[in-house]
């Protein structure tokens, strides 16, 4: 299992889901350009105090992630066809989550492999980024028996 960010806008909520992913042993996959400068020390600023624990890969662009990403790329949108109840997750799966403004672009939104939405209320635009991360990832290790290791 890994997270990865789609040209993260906010550093404090990139913060956050670094902790949690490193709180699980998960790794992070940071697609540039981002919204801020990204150091470790930014990091620990903004709250995220386990910024040398934590397991990142930056990545130029999707282009350069995309080659790379092994496991299916499993989208969080709220354009999502298989509500987070009803989805399937694998042990090498990939969770992308959009940036906080735009989401992400129609292309990127083709290229994945299964399109997963956090059913809301009517009339609610979207969850927090960090939010989306860590439900679809406490479900997915859930189902995956996500192993925690040192
Ligand atoms: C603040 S939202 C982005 C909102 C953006 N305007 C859009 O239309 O996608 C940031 C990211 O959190 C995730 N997210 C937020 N709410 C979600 C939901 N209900 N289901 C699945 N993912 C969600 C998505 O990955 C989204 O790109």
């Amino acid at each position: 299992m890994r997270i990865a960010l789609y040209e993260p806008d906010i550093a404090a909520n990139v913060g956050a889901i670094l902790r949690t992913a490193t709180c699980f042993g998960v790794p992070v996959d940071l697609i540039e350009p981002m919204g801020f400068p990204w150091s470790r020390q930014a990091m620990a600023r903004s709250g995220m105090d386990y910024a040398d624990a934590a397991q990142v890969e930056r990545h130029v662009d999707w282009d350069a992630f995309a080659g790379s990403a092994r496991g299916r790329i499993v989208l969080l949108t709220t354009k999502g066809a298989v509500p987070l109840w009803d989805a399937a997750f694998r042990e090498d799966d990939v969770l992308l989550l959009g940036s906080e403004g735009r989401g992400v672009p129609e292309h990127v939104h083709a290229r994945a492999d299964v399109r997963v939405v956090i059913p809301m209320r009517p009339g609610f635009r979207s969850l927090n980024i960090g939010v989306s991360a860590a439900m679809v990832l406490g479900e997915a290790m859930r189902q995956t028996g996500w192993q925690i290791t040192s």
